[in-house]
């Protein structure tokens, strides 16, 4: 064993250049960034002064020279500067910074930065970070210069500066295009828009301001709404699109703010979430997906914060509980402003529900009280049109819903030749939104339609035609034995429907279960064959046959019994797939042996031997 005397300390080294090429390859998106972070410390440094002063005015002056070959930007604050001993304790170390304490996570701070990692993304673009800086606690200026090698040299400067930090960066080769003048103006801008101090860009030849304008109410969005056009031109300058309506946000103590704007067409809910969000007026990230609830996937917010913490790459927020509660209040400002509309603009509100309804929907499915105020005016597919749940209700008699299309598709036809009110629930959410208002409101008369349900629409067949058809409603019954169906013979609207199959709960388990245990084998086969005994007892299905139908009319008063039994299992496939039931073997058997059949008696037709045989 070492004795612990003899152990030696060694510190770790790091590898600069390769740490480049990780943050680069893997934290920044682009080399663009580098940008933002200039733009970010220089903002940083003018927050710290004003921390001193706060009647102090910042800018930011930006200047692009050079030759075409090696082109060269420098980046000019008015603001804190740094002593030697910053530079030693802050810029030459990395994941030093001076705008945090030690256990960053937990505190809050006025800055951007935090991690001290953001000026090496220079050496994305260039070879060499030049600092030239005087800082605003005296001391002689200094001259620092660093090398993505890891070296780095310091000097102090004979002539004292104004207070503040010029950066010189010295294009790489193959990234000029990072210096052009248009494509470092379109960075400034894009990153710093909103920073409420001036910031300036000039080259030998053109000059430019980047954020002339700051809009007023971005400090307080509820002035937003008197001032429609200007925050609409602001979302298509900002996002690239055609809106038309939006909602002002704020959070409870007003450190987050923004506008939702409405997406103009509908999306659905896979759809990626991209949020414009401001950290201290500074673009942190265009692609912020974790800002609002999931439900909120109707709308593209810019958003200013000044709480909350972004991850190192800055493209997303940590995920803490600040988070967890804007999310919650901005989700709160949308959910209110819908509200309101429901009261007071109720054709807006229709509007948007006609573009979004699946996150109208989805947001009413987790929110009694919102759905509540909005359920009137959400559409449903029913056997009267596509209307308003406020038209339906009107219609004054009991609201059935299905549970699913295919259950709908079913009945449809007969529902809506006998008046009767059925809503399609098959629709993502549509079902569930329908069972919490039959819960929530007894008095909307809302009732769960299942299709055998549907018989009670029905009218029963005469005692004489019962006697009458007696024999051949036996024949139907036994042929259908095999396959636990039994027959009823009705009358019913629309007469071209000619039979209708439903089942209950215990057939359609049953079939799910043989469905699987023809597809399984071995012991899998036999457990399900067990539980399919539980079933066998109580598992019936029905084949409503509608003597309305004159096919139907024709089977039971002119045929030969001995075509009916093909009949009656060609009429119960037939029905099966008008309502999209999976068939068995036994099913599908019956159908191909009935199609075949009747081939064979067509033939006999045309050649004359008649079409009764089997
Ligand atoms: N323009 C500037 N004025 C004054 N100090 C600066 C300036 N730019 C950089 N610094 C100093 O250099 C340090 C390192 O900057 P860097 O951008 O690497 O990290 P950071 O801004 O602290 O954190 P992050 O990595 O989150 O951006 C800063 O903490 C700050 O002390």
């Amino acid at each position: 064993m070492i004795s612990v005397e003899n152990q030696q300390q060694f510190r770790f080294q790091v590898n600069l250049s390769g740490m480049i090429t990780i943050l680069s390859n893997h934290l920044y998106s682009s080399p663009k960034v580098y940008v933002r972070e200039l733009l970010q410390n220089a903002t940083d440094a003018i927050t710290a002064r004003k921390h001193l002063d706060p009647t102090y005015s910042g800018q930011v002056f930006v200047e692009l020279s050079g030759s075409k070959e090696q082109p060269t930007m420098m980046i000019e604050d008015n603001g804190i500067g740094l002593t030697e001993a910053d530079i030693h304790q802050f810029l030459a170390v990395i994941g030093h910074s001076s705008k945090i304490d030690s256990d960053f996570l937990s505190t809050e701070t006025s800055f951007i930065g935090r991690f001290g990692i953001g000026l090496l993304s220079c050496f994305m673009v260039s070879n060499e970070i030049v600092v030239l800086t005087q800082s605003i606690h005296g001391g002689p200026s200094m001259k620092w210069c660093g090398k993505p090698d890891g070296t780095y040299t310091i000097q102090q400067l004979d002539s004292q500066l104004a207070i503040g930090t010029k950066i010189f960066l010295r294009c790489k080769p193959d990234f000029e295009k990072y210096f052009a003048f248009e494509e470092v103006k379109s960075l400034l801008q894009y990153y710093g828009i909103l920073l409420p101090y001036p910031v300036s860009l000039r080259s030998q030849q053109q000059q430019a301001i980047i954020n002339a304008e700051r809009p007023l109410w971005i400090n307080q969005p509820e002035l937003a709404n008197s001032r429609k056009p200007e925050v609409l031109a602001f979302g298509q300058q900002m996002m690239a699109e055609n809106f038309k309506d939006f909602i002002p946000l704020t959070t409870q103590n007003g450190s987050t703010g923004g506008i939702a704007y409405i997406l103009p067409y509908s999306v659905n809910l896979n759809v990626k979430r991209s949020h414009k969000v401001f950290l201290k007026h500074m673009l942190v990230s265009d692609s912020a997906d974790n800002i609002l609830p999931d439900w909120a996937f109707f709308v593209k917010c810019v958003i200013w914060t000044d709480e909350l913490q972004p991850t190192a790459s800055r493209e997303n927020f940590y995920e803490d509980e600040k988070l967890q509660l804007v999310r919650g209040e901005l989700g709160e400002a949308i959910r209110h402003a819908l509200t309101q509309m429901s009261l007071y603009e109720p054709a807006r509100l229709q509007h948007i529900m006609e573009l979004h309804s699946l996150s109208i929907n989805a947001l009413a499915t987790e929110d009694p009280k919102f759905l509540a105020s909005i359920y009137q005016w959400l559409t449903f597919e029913s056997t009267y049109g596509n209307l308003a749940l406020q038209e339906l209700i009107k219609e004054d008699q009991t609201l059935y819903y299905t549970n699913t299309a295919d259950e709908y598709k079913q009945i449809a036809n007969v529902a809506q030749a006998q008046s009767l009110l059925v809503i399609n629930g098959g629709y993502v959410y549509h079902a569930e939104i329908l069972e919490k208002l039959r819960l929530q409101f007894p008095k909307l008369r809302i009732e769960r339609l299942e299709p055998e349900d549907i018989s009670l629409a029905f009218t029963n067949i005469s005692l004489d035609e019962r006697n009458k058809y007696y024999q051949v409603i036996r024949l139907a019954d036994n042929t259908l034995q095999r396959f636990r169906c039994q027959i009823q013979l009705q009358r019913f609207l629309p007469s071209e429907v000619p039979s209708l199959f439903t089942h209950t709960k215990d057939s359609s388990t049953l079939r799910q279960l043989e469905n699987a245990k023809e597809s399984n084998s071995g012991l899998m086969s036999s457990i399900l064959g067990n539980i399919e005994k539980k079933f066998q007892d109580s598992a019936y299905s029905t084949l409503y046959l509608n003597l309305n139908n004159p096919m139907i009319e024709q089977v039971f008063s002119k045929l030969n019994m001995n075509m009916l039994p093909t009949i009656f299992e060609v009429l119960y496939c037939n029905a099966l797939m008008m309502g999209h039931y999976p068939m068995n073997r036994q099913e599908i058997t019956a159908l191909n042996q009935g199609i075949m059949q009747f081939i064979s008696w067509g033939i006999s037709l045309e050649t004359g031997n008649g079409g009764n045989s089997n």
